[in-house]
């Protein structure tokens, strides 16, 4: 049986003016999130996709492989998307979200039997009593392969943004794949290399998700640390108001800047770290919210669900073997959902990580 809190939608909850989130959303002390440190502007990783197309653009593959290196995600320009469709997308986003509740629930995640499922508009699945929500709604619905979409879903208000949508996935798509095209290079490998593991058919979710203002930021996550299911994501961010935060290899938590009008963000999710043999890993990020409402629109790669999803062949061998044992693209993908509400990695929570000889070492000394 769906939890009860799956119902309440966070929007409602903020238009209640409470002086503070009602405790279901109340981070435990420890958890709570204290302020990001600002990224400095100028060492905020952007790369031009129209340049890394360019094999012989060894300043932009080196930025890229820099990005990568460091923080795991970078700002993408380049990409061809006029800025009116990136304005319109998010202002269509908007708009749905400021319809009347019973409007947007036509397209609700919960079957008419009450069960939860990813696609539709809702909250994120509530498993138990303890688990603390995030102050989001969201709409979430599959956009690629086409075939696949599932129109009920879909909102008609307002009209404009199924199409709005079709035009950003088709956008968004070339600057992933031109992405994955120059990762593979930077490895010194063809650029069908990362490409030819994913298949055809790559499955892409879009997820919108509103921030709702929050009378008490310092108290909850806008949206739980977690790792991307996906290859790579691409992030249309807001266009005023910050909140994404990274985690850095310190330890320390840094500010996603608002991004330059027309920008996009590419983050490496964990599917690439398996397929990378952790060659490129899935940073953490996080969202703390703000008195300001704000609205995201994310897109998510993965391989078809049926490829085989392991560490690419020719960047396993003596010197580094597979770190992850291979499995099903379904399911690793049907893992994040438990992953996700647990607040785990998905990596962990599906106990895909070999043992390395060094760690099984380690542990025989504790022993
Ligand atoms: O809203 C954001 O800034 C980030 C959203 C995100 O990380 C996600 O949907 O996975
Ligand atoms: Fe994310």
């Amino acid at each position: 049986m769906v939890h009860q809190a799956q119902g309440q939608m966070v929007q409602e909850v903020a238009a209640g003016d409470l002086p503070a989130p009602p405790s279901r959303y109340v981070l435990k002390e420890k958890d709570r999130p204290t302020g990001g440190v600002a990224a400095p502007k100028l060492s905020f990783p952007t790369v031009d996709v129209r340049r890394l197309a360019d094999p012989g653009d060894v300043e932009e593959a080196a930025k890229l492989r820099s990005a990568l290196e460091s923080w795991g995600l970078f700002a993408v320009t380049g990409h061809g998307m006029p800025e009116e469709l990136l304005d319109g997308i998010r202002d269509a986003g908007k708009q749905f979200f400021h319809l009347p509740t019973s409007e947007k629930l036509k397209h609700a995640n919960r079957t008419d039997a009450g069960e939860f499922q990813p696609e539709g508009y809702g909250i994120d699945r509530v498993d138990t009593d303890e688990q603390v929500l995030d102050w989001c709604d969201r709409l979430y619905l599959t956009v690629s392969p086409e075939s696949e979409r599932r129109t009920q879903f879909w909102p008609t208000q307002p009209p404009s943004l199924p199409k709005l949508l079709h035009e950003f996935t088709l956008g968004s798509e070339k600057v992933a794949k031109r992405v994955l095209e120059a990762m593979a290079r930077t490895l010194g490998f063809g650029e069908e290399f990362f490409l030819a593991h994913l298949g055809e058919d790559v499955a892409t979710y879009a997820r919108f998700t509103y921030y709702p203002p929050c009378p008490r930021p310092d108290l909850v996550y806008g949206l739980k640390p977690h790792t991307d299911n996906s290859v790579v994501t691409v992030l249309l961010l807001d266009s005023d108001v910050g909140g994404l935060q990274v985690l850095m290899e310190d330890g320390v938590w840094v500010d996603v800047p608002v991004l330059g009008r027309g920008e996009l963000l590419v983050v490496v999710g964990e599917e690439m770290e398996i397929m990378s043999n952790a060659v490129f890993r899935a940073p953490t990020h996080r969202v703390v919210t703000s008195g300001r409402e704000r609205m995201t629109l994310v897109l998510f790669y993965q391989p078809e669900p049926e490829r085989e999803l392991a560490p690419v062949e020719e960047l396993v061998g003596e010197e580094r073997p597979a770190m992850y044992k291979k499995l099903r693209a379904k399911t690793f993908g049907d893992g994040f959902w438990d992953a996700f509400a647990l607040g785990e990695r998905t990596i962990d929570h599906l106990k895909i990580k070999v043992d390395q000889p060094e760690q099984q070492q380690q542990e025989l000394k504790a022993a």
